[in-house]
Protein backbone atom coordinates (compact mmCIF):
# COMPACT_ATOMS: atom_id res chain seq x y z
CA UNK A 1 0.00 0.00 0.00
CA UNK A 2 1.20 2.90 -0.85
CA UNK A 3 1.62 5.37 1.83
CA UNK A 4 -0.64 8.39 2.59
CA UNK A 5 0.21 12.19 1.37
CA UNK A 6 -0.60 14.29 4.45
CA UNK A 7 -1.02 17.69 3.12
CA UNK A 8 -2.49 19.26 -0.48
CA UNK A 9 -0.74 22.66 0.47
CA UNK A 10 2.98 23.20 -0.26
CA UNK A 11 2.64 25.15 3.02
CA UNK A 12 0.13 23.44 5.18
CA UNK A 13 1.22 25.16 9.05
CA UNK A 14 0.99 28.70 8.06
CA UNK A 15 -1.66 29.51 8.65
CA UNK A 16 -2.30 27.71 12.13
CA UNK A 17 0.70 29.28 13.18
CA UNK A 18 0.50 33.17 12.08
CA UNK A 19 -3.15 32.41 14.17
CA UNK A 20 -1.66 31.33 17.39
CA UNK A 21 0.91 33.77 17.30
CA UNK A 22 -1.88 36.36 16.58
CA UNK A 23 -4.75 35.61 18.62
CA UNK A 24 -4.14 32.50 20.33
CA UNK A 25 -6.93 30.37 18.75
CA UNK A 26 -7.08 28.92 15.12
CA UNK A 27 -10.01 27.33 12.61
CA UNK A 28 -8.66 26.09 9.64
CA UNK A 29 -10.28 24.32 6.41
CA UNK A 30 -9.24 21.48 4.76
CA UNK A 31 -5.77 21.28 6.81
CA UNK A 32 -5.54 17.72 5.50
CA UNK A 33 -5.61 15.93 2.59
CA UNK A 34 -8.89 14.34 1.81
CA UNK A 35 -7.18 11.21 1.39
CA UNK A 36 -5.37 11.64 5.10
CA UNK A 37 -9.34 12.35 5.91
CA UNK A 38 -10.99 9.42 4.90
CA UNK A 39 -8.59 6.90 5.89
CA UNK A 40 -8.89 8.62 9.38
CA UNK A 41 -12.40 8.19 9.24
CA UNK A 42 -11.89 4.80 7.85
CA UNK A 43 -10.42 3.87 10.74
CA UNK A 44 -12.74 5.31 13.25
CA UNK A 45 -15.66 3.86 12.02
CA UNK A 46 -14.36 0.41 12.34
CA UNK A 47 -14.32 1.12 15.98
CA UNK A 48 -17.19 -0.44 18.05
CA UNK A 49 -18.46 1.59 21.34
CA UNK A 50 -17.47 -1.45 22.92
CA UNK A 51 -13.47 -0.63 22.03
CA UNK A 52 -13.74 2.72 22.83
CA UNK A 53 -14.59 4.24 26.25
CA UNK A 54 -16.76 6.85 27.77
CA UNK A 55 -14.79 9.62 28.42
CA UNK A 56 -14.42 11.13 32.19
CA UNK A 57 -13.69 14.17 33.31
CA UNK A 58 -10.18 14.95 35.16
CA UNK A 59 -7.74 13.31 36.18
CA UNK A 60 -6.60 9.99 36.70
CA UNK A 61 -6.29 10.41 40.46
CA UNK A 62 -9.85 11.33 40.49
CA UNK A 63 -11.02 9.81 37.53
CA UNK A 64 -14.98 9.73 37.12
CA UNK A 65 -17.07 9.18 34.08
CA UNK A 66 -19.26 12.44 34.44
CA UNK A 67 -21.76 11.68 32.09
CA UNK A 68 -23.44 15.02 33.11
CA UNK A 69 -20.87 17.02 31.61
CA UNK A 70 -19.26 14.95 28.50
CA UNK A 71 -21.22 12.00 26.98
CA UNK A 72 -18.31 10.97 23.57
CA UNK A 73 -16.63 7.86 23.62
CA UNK A 74 -13.13 7.78 22.98
CA UNK A 75 -10.26 5.75 21.96
CA UNK A 76 -6.41 7.03 22.38
CA UNK A 77 -4.67 6.62 19.00
CA UNK A 78 -1.51 4.70 19.13
CA UNK A 79 0.48 4.32 15.57
CA UNK A 80 -0.88 1.16 14.37
CA UNK A 81 -2.68 1.82 11.03
CA UNK A 82 -1.10 3.38 8.09
CA UNK A 83 -3.54 6.42 8.76
CA UNK A 84 -2.80 6.62 12.55
CA UNK A 85 0.85 6.44 12.09
CA UNK A 86 0.21 9.01 9.05
CA UNK A 87 -1.58 11.29 11.57
CA UNK A 88 0.98 10.89 14.36
CA UNK A 89 3.66 11.69 12.07
CA UNK A 90 2.14 14.97 10.55
CA UNK A 91 0.92 16.50 14.00
CA UNK A 92 4.78 16.05 15.24
CA UNK A 93 5.67 18.02 12.09
CA UNK A 94 3.01 20.26 12.90
CA UNK A 95 4.82 20.33 16.61
CA UNK A 96 8.12 20.66 15.63
CA UNK A 97 7.14 24.02 13.21
CA UNK A 98 5.18 25.61 16.40
CA UNK A 99 8.83 25.21 18.48
CA UNK A 100 10.76 26.65 15.12
CA UNK A 101 8.73 29.61 14.83
CA UNK A 102 7.16 30.49 18.16
CA UNK A 103 9.57 28.32 20.63
CA UNK A 104 7.22 26.85 22.63
CA UNK A 105 8.79 23.68 23.52
CA UNK A 106 6.30 21.24 22.73
CA UNK A 107 7.60 18.20 24.33
CA UNK A 108 5.22 15.78 22.78
CA UNK A 109 1.51 15.16 21.34
CA UNK A 110 -1.08 12.95 22.13
CA UNK A 111 -4.67 12.13 20.90
CA UNK A 112 -7.31 10.15 21.24
CA UNK A 113 -10.98 9.60 18.40
CA UNK A 114 -13.95 10.74 19.95
CA UNK A 115 -17.58 10.15 19.02
CA UNK A 116 -20.84 11.86 19.86
CA UNK A 117 -23.49 9.81 19.03
CA UNK A 118 -26.98 11.23 18.69
CA UNK A 119 -27.73 13.49 21.55
CA UNK A 120 -24.12 13.47 23.14
CA UNK A 121 -22.36 17.13 24.12
CA UNK A 122 -19.15 18.28 26.42
CA UNK A 123 -20.14 21.22 28.62
CA UNK A 124 -18.34 24.31 28.64
CA UNK A 125 -14.63 23.63 30.02
CA UNK A 126 -11.15 24.38 29.79
CA UNK A 127 -8.45 21.92 28.70
CA UNK A 128 -5.68 22.87 31.25
CA UNK A 129 -5.65 24.65 34.30
CA UNK A 130 -2.74 26.89 35.13
CA UNK A 131 0.05 25.33 36.59
CA UNK A 132 -1.87 21.93 36.78
CA UNK A 133 -1.40 20.17 33.70
CA UNK A 134 1.53 20.07 30.72
CA UNK A 135 -1.32 20.65 28.05
CA UNK A 136 -0.40 23.92 26.17
CA UNK A 137 -1.82 23.52 22.80
CA UNK A 138 -5.63 21.91 21.87
CA UNK A 139 -5.96 20.56 18.25
CA UNK A 140 -9.35 18.93 16.89
CA UNK A 141 -9.66 17.58 13.66
CA UNK A 142 -13.18 16.67 12.21
CA UNK A 143 -13.91 13.67 9.84
CA UNK A 144 -17.20 14.18 8.86
CA UNK A 145 -18.94 14.11 5.63
CA UNK A 146 -21.80 16.49 4.94
CA UNK A 147 -22.53 18.33 8.18
CA UNK A 148 -25.10 20.88 7.52
CA UNK A 149 -27.44 22.99 9.34
CA UNK A 150 -29.59 20.95 12.47
CA UNK A 151 -27.32 18.98 12.67
CA UNK A 152 -26.10 20.07 15.85
CA UNK A 153 -22.53 19.74 17.51
CA UNK A 154 -20.49 22.55 16.47
CA UNK A 155 -17.81 23.59 18.97
CA UNK A 156 -18.45 27.13 20.75
CA UNK A 157 -15.20 29.19 21.23
CA UNK A 158 -15.86 31.45 23.84
CA UNK A 159 -13.30 34.64 24.78
CA UNK A 160 -10.01 34.18 27.01
CA UNK A 161 -11.10 37.30 29.03
CA UNK A 162 -14.63 37.10 29.42
CA UNK A 163 -16.10 33.87 28.98
CA UNK A 164 -19.92 34.75 28.16
CA UNK A 165 -18.74 36.46 25.22
CA UNK A 166 -18.75 34.10 22.08
CA UNK A 167 -15.55 33.84 19.45
CA UNK A 168 -17.34 31.51 17.66
CA UNK A 169 -19.41 28.47 16.70
CA UNK A 170 -18.04 26.31 13.92
CA UNK A 171 -19.66 22.73 12.81
CA UNK A 172 -17.30 19.36 12.54
CA UNK A 173 -16.61 19.54 8.56
CA UNK A 174 -14.29 16.67 7.33
CA UNK A 175 -11.08 18.69 7.14
CA UNK A 176 -11.81 21.18 9.49
CA UNK A 177 -8.54 21.66 12.23
CA UNK A 178 -9.32 23.85 15.58
CA UNK A 179 -5.94 24.84 17.48
CA UNK A 180 -6.32 26.52 20.32
CA UNK A 181 -4.22 27.73 23.73
CA UNK A 182 -5.34 24.90 26.09
CA UNK A 183 -5.54 27.02 29.66
CA UNK A 184 -6.87 30.05 27.69
CA UNK A 185 -10.13 29.53 25.79
CA UNK A 186 -13.37 27.93 27.36
CA UNK A 187 -15.41 25.79 24.93
CA UNK A 188 -18.09 23.44 24.51
CA UNK A 189 -19.26 20.80 22.05
CA UNK A 190 -23.18 21.54 21.57
CA UNK A 191 -25.67 18.51 21.75
CA UNK A 192 -24.98 16.60 18.67
CA UNK A 193 -28.01 15.63 16.09
CA UNK A 194 -26.44 12.78 14.61
CA UNK A 195 -23.20 10.59 15.22
CA UNK A 196 -20.11 13.25 15.06
CA UNK A 197 -16.46 11.77 14.67
CA UNK A 198 -13.05 14.06 15.40
CA UNK A 199 -9.75 13.92 16.75
CA UNK A 200 -8.83 15.76 19.77
CA UNK A 201 -5.29 16.10 21.04
CA UNK A 202 -2.90 18.21 22.86
CA UNK A 203 0.60 19.26 22.44
CA UNK A 204 2.35 19.34 26.06
CA UNK A 205 5.63 20.54 27.28
CA UNK A 206 7.89 18.22 29.35
CA UNK A 207 7.30 19.94 32.86
CA UNK A 208 6.34 17.13 35.22
CA UNK A 209 3.48 18.68 37.72
CA UNK A 210 3.85 17.15 41.29
CA UNK A 211 5.06 14.03 39.84
CA UNK A 212 1.68 13.15 37.99
CA UNK A 213 1.44 12.62 33.90
CA UNK A 214 -1.05 14.31 32.06
CA UNK A 215 -3.74 13.09 31.23
CA UNK A 216 -6.38 10.21 32.12
CA UNK A 217 -5.08 8.12 29.58
O1 LIG B 1 -14.77 18.06 19.57
C1 LIG B 1 -14.65 19.24 19.85
O2 LIG B 1 -15.07 20.14 19.11
C2 LIG B 1 -14.02 19.64 21.17
C3 LIG B 1 -13.68 18.47 22.06
C4 LIG B 1 -13.10 18.90 23.38
O3 LIG B 1 -13.30 20.01 23.82
C5 LIG B 1 -12.25 17.99 24.16
O4 LIG B 1 -12.17 16.79 23.84
O5 LIG B 1 -11.62 18.46 25.14
FE1 LIG C 1 -11.87 20.48 25.31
Amino acid sequence: MSAIIPFTSQTPFDKVVSDIREKGWSITDDFFSDEMVDALMMDISELDNSYMKQAGVGRSSDHQVALNRRSDYIRWIDPITPARSAFLSAMSELRLEFNRRLFLGLWDYEAHFARYEEGAFYEKHVDAFKGKSNRVLSTVLYLNENWAEGDGGELVLFDECDETVELGRYFPLKGRLAVFLSEEFPHEVLTAQRTRHSIAGWFRVNNSIQNTVDPDQ
